[in-house]
């Protein structure tokens, strides 16, 4: 509760000076309450020219001089009442003063330049940017304007009226409940959003007000007017809601009927202006003083509807609006007397807060609930009867509301009633369900994958660890032997590098350059040279072509060739066939040399036996004897040994042949067993390599796994036996 005063300010009508001149003086001493001097011309004093001068002194909170701007006068008369209202307290602020001494000027504005803006458009824009920073609480704001004349409400903010006179518009009656809480009918309130929402209903209300003028006077009003933002705040989740409102009243003016010097209706105006103002300084005197029970608010409109402002619960100010002119000295003593008495009129503003009535019957009906949850979980009693449709629908809101939360620590609070538990499950089960269905159905297949695999992904990766750790295991095995058996294959590699260095030898010796009888060409050297497919390009090329064998074979794999090779059921057969080659080429290259020698031999012959026949010419020629016509015997013995070696030439050559077709045969044969043996060799190795990616393969130990080649079988036994024993065969059949 916060006790104060009403606060009283005063603000002089700029005017001439010259008529202000000596009339008024402002004390502001910053110790002291400012005071305002009022001083009685010597000629006007009681009506009659006296030459005493009188003065009248009154204390304001701050007298606000002619200079004084609308800005100023909001900050220091209207925010700090607009705050409280935010605070939740009630607050108004009325002008009093005399017809044309600023009233209308000072709440609502002149609308000359935005910055003769008065108290209720700056107080408004002041209230919305306060709403907008505060996001703590949730604010509603409404809008009345209800103008009094000769005892009667009018509601300014009926939009159907386009009023010409003040009677078509809606009549405000004043209503009083059992508890003396004042209610106007036919006031209506607007909601105002925003700022600009607000302004429009002042705009529309001022408008109403300026058409709908009272028949006196066109350039004053002579009702009153109150203008009255109507603030709601609440907590978001809280059933408190707390209500202030704010009246900014710009009074009728104050004159006296004496002076209007008005007769007929325009009296009974002024009398009734008066007489609602008589009734409010009734009831200020009445509120002044200490011991009066009875304060008469109910005698005038104004102060019924102004009830709460005028000691009651609300922070109150008034500002006297003064014309401080020669002519007007009367009135404005007689609004400082006024404002003086105000003064000393006490209020009492409290926070309005009540509970919102349906807020409080849906957190009882709460309460009640988990009370009975709390009670069956006590008793070990469950319910048992199905949750009706309102409890069904109500608990699918909260799922979805909390399944839309994003706060992470939002919990999903059903109480404690099992069914309402299970009833929350089995939701949350379709809901996935239907996510997943919706998922497989739309996602592309490859996501679609991906997410079948997601849940089986932690169990997945543990497998595949597993199965890697079993592949080394192998692969270390796998190396182990192939180290072992390289040196085998190395020296089986030196044997038969030494086996081709000896077929290199024959290239050149084994085969005779050519036919002594024909052209002198080698018919072989090229199939002799064919013979070694490590020195031919076109046999290796020919070889890897039909074996699809890369020509660079990765170390590794190479060396699992190699055993491969070695344990396979045809590798007998293939080194059998290497060593009846070699034997062939053995027997080729011997053949050869001899073919060489006979070839040599059968020169000389024939050089021999040309010699002795050019002698034999020669020694007849020298003896003038005749040529003998028959070869004498050692011609003839030449020609002999000739012809024998001739016939072992062609013998020897023949062989050779025969040979070389045999080689070219083996070689086939070996060829043809190296492409099987490639291609079964491809094949192993891509199972097992396929082995190695299977992920859902079983546990496989090094002990069991390691069969990487065939067995040998009984062919490979019997081709093992002694090459005298075996024919030459076709592994490829
Ligand atoms: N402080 C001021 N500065 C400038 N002009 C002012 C000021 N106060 C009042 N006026 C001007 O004086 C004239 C009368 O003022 P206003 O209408 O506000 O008086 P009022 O007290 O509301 O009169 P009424 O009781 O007839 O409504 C207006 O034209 C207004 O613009």
């Amino acid at each position: 509760m916060v006790k104060q005063t009403i606060q009283i300010f005063a603000r002089v009508k700029p005017t001439v000076r010259k008529q202000q001149q000596g009339i008024y003086s402002i004390d502001e001493d910053e110790k002291l309450t400012p005071s305002l001097e009022i001083i009685l011309p010597r000629d006007l004093a009681d009506g009659f020219v006296n030459n005493k001068r009188e003065s009248y002194r009154f204390k304001f909170q701050r007298i606000f001089d002619q200079d004084a701007k609308q800005e100023t006068i909001f900050e220091n008369i209207a925010k700090p009442v607009a705050e409280s209202v935010l605070a939740g307290y009630n607050g108004t602020i009325f002008a009093y003063g005399q017809t044309g001494s600023g009233k209308t000027f000072t709440i609502t504005g002149g609308a000359e330049r935005y910055s003769d803006r008065g108290i209720i458009p700056r107080t408004l824009s002041y209230i919305f940017e306060q709403l907008q920073k505060d996001s703590s609480k949730i604010y509603t704001t409404h809008i009345s304007y209800l103008e009094i004349y000769n005892e009667c409400g009018y509601d300014l903010l009926d939009p159907r009226h386009e009023a010409s006179s003040l009677e078509d518009l809606p009549k405000v009656t004043v209503l009083e409940d059992p508890d003396q809480n004042i209610h106007l009918k036919n006031l209506s309130l607007h909601q105002a959003a925003t700022e600009e929402e607000a302004l429009n209903l002042l705009f529309l209300g001022d408008t109403n007000r300026m058409i709908a003028e009272t028949p006196m006077n066109q350039a004053s009003t002579r009702s009153h007017c109150i203008f009255t933002i109507h603030l709601s705040s609440k907590e978001p989740g809280s059933a408190t809601v707390r209500h202030a409102k704010l009246h900014l009243v710009d009074l009728a003016g104050s004159e006296r009927v004496a002076k209007t010097g008005v007769g007929g209706q325009l009296l009974t105006e002024a009398k009734y202006i008066n007489l609602s103002l008589h009734y409010l300084e009734q009831v200020i005197i009445a509120l002044s003083e200490k011991h009066r029970s009875h304060i008469p608010y109910r005698n005038s409109m104004m102060t019924s509807v102004l009830r709460d402002s005028l000691g009651g619960n609300c922070m109150t100010t008034m500002i006297a609006t003064l014309s401080l002119e020669k002519r007007n000295i009367d009135e404005s003593i007689s609004t400082c007397r006024f404002a003086q008495r105000v003064a000393l009129i006490k209020n009492e503003a409290v926070l309005n807060e009540e509970i919102d009535p349906k807020l409080m019957i849906i957190r009882l009906q709460k309460e009640i609930q988990e009370l009975k949850d709390e009670l069956a979980i006590v008793t070990g009693e469950q319910r048992t009867e199905a949750l009706t449709e309102a409890e069904l629908l109500q608990l699918e809101k909260l799922i979805t509301s909390f399944l839309e939360d994003q706060d992470p620590e939002s919990k999903l609070e059903v109480g404690t009633d099992m069914r309402k538990i299970h009833h929350c499950f089995h939701y949350l089960k379709k809901l996935l369900n239907d996510k997943k269905i919706h998922r497989q159905s739309t996602a592309p297949s490859e996501n679609k994958d991906q997410n079948c695999r997601e849940p089986l992904k932690e169990e997945e990766y543990k497998k595949l660890r597993d199965i890697l750790q079993q592949r080394d295991n192998e692969i270390n095995i796998l190396v182990n032997m192939l180290k072992k058996e390289k040196k085998k294959a190395q020296d089986a590699l030196h044997l038969s590098s030494v086996d081709r260095s000896q077929l290199s030898h024959g290239q050149s010796s084994p085969f005779p350059p050519g036919n002594p009888d024909g052209p002198k060409t080698l018919p072989f050297s090229a199939s002799t040279q064919a013979l070694d497919s490590s020195t031919s390009p076109y046999r290796s090329s020919l070889l890897h072509r039909k074996t699809g064998m890369r020509e660079e074979m990765s170390l590794g794999r190479q060396e699992a060739f190699e055993i491969f090779k070695r344990d396979h059921a045809d590798s007998v057969t293939i080194e059998d066939n290497k060593q009846i080659l070699k034997q062939r080429f053995a027997e080729a290259k011997a053949l050869g040399e001899s073919i060489n020698e006979a070839r040599s031999k059968i020169g000389r012959l024939k050089e021999e036996i040309t010699q002795r026949h050019v002698q034999q010419v020669a020694l007849g020629i020298s003896e003038n004897i005749p040529v003998p016509s028959m070869p004498d015997q050692l011609e003839e013995k030449l020609r002999s040994q000739l012809e024998e070696e001739k016939r072992r030439y062609k013998t020897m050559f023949a062989r050779l042949k025969a040979l070389k077709v045999e080689i070219e045969h083996l070689q086939l044969l070996m060829d043809k067993a190296k492409v099987k043996l490639q291609k079964e060799f491809e094949a192993w190795w891509a199972k097992e390599a396929t082995s190695l990616q299977q992920v859902n393969s079983p546990a496989v130990t090094p002990s069991n796994h390691v069969k990487p080649f065939p067995q040998m079988s009984e062919a490979q036994h019997e081709r093992s036996q002694p090459l005298s024993n075996k024919r030459l065969r076709d592994p490829g059949k």
